[in-house]
């Protein structure tokens, strides 16, 4: 079932830096779809345009089968409920403790009163907690978050974007900042939870060898467009190398 469309999208940034040209992409319910593209194709401009971080300059994106350019307000917070975001970076607030952090993931289900006064229900709280259990942080969840590893800074990540209960995920660059061993790590808990609740996962990645180990789809961007849409088997070393080095019209689109 198709879970997001987007047709046409493009960003031209203020100072006129075209960032996407008349992308079009789709993604069905429970895939994990890995995109990849040189620095600067775009990629995370794709990512924060589909939650409307980013205002897109044209295009119409579809989400759960509704219209979702030029909503505001409510309507857009509603939407991003159910688009999990994972950052490079992490995006934690680092003074407060592991199970705060992912309790912050169902902000955006309650009154701002009781989200500034963190009145988180026993559910969410026992939510929160079965969630640190399945990226192995039980035992860390009252620790403040910045005393944790990096590898374990990103599964609070996920276990916060789990904790908005998402139909999919948008990691932008999830393993950019790790060391080899704790890549492999999120990635494996990433794409297991993504599978094992039925969401949807869109994950940007400068490794084309993880992509191609985790991804059901994989989807080149080059300066802004799509070259290449097809299974890691399709995704050639002579595809890569076009993808990465040379002029998106050599590029067959395969999908
Ligand atoms: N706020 C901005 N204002 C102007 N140009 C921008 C802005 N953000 C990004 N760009 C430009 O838009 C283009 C796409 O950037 P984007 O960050 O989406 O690429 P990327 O593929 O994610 O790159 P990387 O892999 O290096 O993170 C680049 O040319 C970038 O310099």
């Amino acid at each position: 079932m198709t879970l997001l469309q987007v047709e046409g999208l493009s960003k031209i940034y203020p100072d006129g830096t075209k960032a996407l040209d008349n992308l079009n992409l789709e993604i069905r319910t429970g895939e994990f779809v890995v995109v990849i593209g040189p620095s600067g194709a775009g990629k995370s401009t794709l990512l924060r345009s589909l939650n409307r971080m980013i205002e897109p300059t044209n295009g119409k994106i579809r989400f759960k089968g509704e219209e979702t350019m030029g909503i505001k307000g409510k309507k857009l917070r509603e939407m991003r409920r159910h688009m999990g975001m994972i950052f490079q970076g992490y995006n934690l607030v680092t003074r407060v403790s592991v199970i705060k952090n992912v309790l912050h993931g169902r902000l955006g289900y309650m009154s701002p009163f009781k989200g500034a006064l963190g009145l988180y229900s026993k559910s969410d709280t026992e939510a929160a907690k079965s969630m640190l259990q399945r990226v192995g942080l039980y035992e860390q969840m009252y620790k403040r978050a910045d005393e944790l590893s990096g590898g374990q800074q990103q599964r609070v990540g996920i276990a916060r974007a789990l904790s908005q209960k998402p139909d999919l995920i948008l990691a932008d660059e999830p393993i950019a900042s790790l060391d080899p061993a704790s890549s492999l790590t999120i990635m494996h808990y990433l794409y297991t939870i993504c599978k094992e609740e039925g969401i949807a996962c869109l994950c940007n990645l400068h490794q084309v060898e993880i992509a191609k180990k985790y991804a059901t789809r994989i989807i080149g961007i080059h300066k802004g467009s799509k070259v290449f849409d097809g299974s890691p088997e399709e995704l050639t070393d002579d595809m890569i190398q076009l993808i990465y080095n040379q002029s998106h019209a050599k590029v067959k689109e395969t999908a």
